[in-house]
């Protein structure tokens, strides 16, 4: 299993906790899904009113690791801001960060990410950067003191799954010690396959579980799908060819 920061978690599948039709049906897809890392979005923690306390009890009753995300922030300053409430507020040092720099896409921010994760990581924050796949952000991120990296596959909430490949492989190749995680834009439990396929640690993901007609067992093809794409990566693939190859062999075919 990954190691983030020191700490192995249970699972390659770290589950959103925003959107389900009800608790119950959010402790079920946790419950079936197996998901060792449930992210947390601090600004509706923040609110401190009954309901934010009635889900943080319900999320400790989870038994899962909290990550805390600094969701729905556009500036370096919410963001630095927001990670220090979650520090009090869940008492770690764990967050996932981002610097939300486009509204229509969700993208993250690449400069304004990289300068808040450099603050937070000089003030003893574990930091799970949100990112595109591109490779000197990445480069700068871990330069920065970001011991994972969590670029997206697509942008959040579009379950379009793995929009470039090709930038998921090299980033894999690049980073051949650094944890990765496909964060956002994952649709169906396949894509998370491939995912772990290509060599990803693990995965993130809230929007296609949560908005599922069956959120629980949706949640449980995913925990089974990022499984299987573990055990494939660790089973050496074959390469893809262009040419076809019979794999019967032509020995003892009939002479016509
Ligand atoms: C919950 C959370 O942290 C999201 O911002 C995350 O990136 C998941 O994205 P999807 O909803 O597309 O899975």
């Amino acid at each position: 299993m990954p190691t983030f920061y020191g700490t192995e978690v249970t699972s390659r599948l770290m589950l959103g906790t925003a959107q389900y039709p009800s608790p119950a049906v959010l402790a079920e897809a946790f419950r079936r899904s197996g998901a060792g890392i449930a992210t947390v979005s601090v600004r509706r923690e923040a609110g401190g009113d009954q309901a934010g306390q009635d889900f943080w009890a319900l999320i400790r009753d989870l038994g899962v690791a909290v990550l805390p995300n600094t969701a729905g922030c556009y500036s370096v300053r919410e963001a630095v801001t927001t990670a220090q409430m979650a520090r009090e507020l869940f008492d770690t040092n764990w967050i996932k960060l981002e610097v939300i720099g486009h509204a229509d896409t969700l993208q993250p921010d690449p400069f304004g990410l990289v300068d808040a994760a450099a603050q937070l990581a000089e003030d003893g924050f574990e930091v799970f950067p949100y990112c595109t796949e591109d490779l000197v952000l990445c480069e700068q991120l871990v330069e920065v003191g970001c011991k994972v990296l969590m670029p997206w596959g697509a942008p959040i909430g579009t379950g379009l799954g793995l929009n470039n490949i090709y930038g998921l492989r090299s980033l894999r190749a690049h980073f051949p010690d650094i944890p990765l995680v496909v964060d956002a834009g994952l649709g169906l439990p396949s894509q998370a396959a491939h995912a772990l396929e290509l060599g990803y640690d693990a995965v993130l993901l809230n929007t296609a579980v949560a908005k599922a007609g069956d959120p629980a067992a949706m949640a449980q093809a995913f925990g089974l799908a990022v499984e299987a794409g573990a055990l494939a990566a660790r089973a050496d693939p074959m390469d893809a060819r262009d040419m076809a190859a019979p794999s019967t062999p032509v020995f003892g075919k009939a002479m016509l």
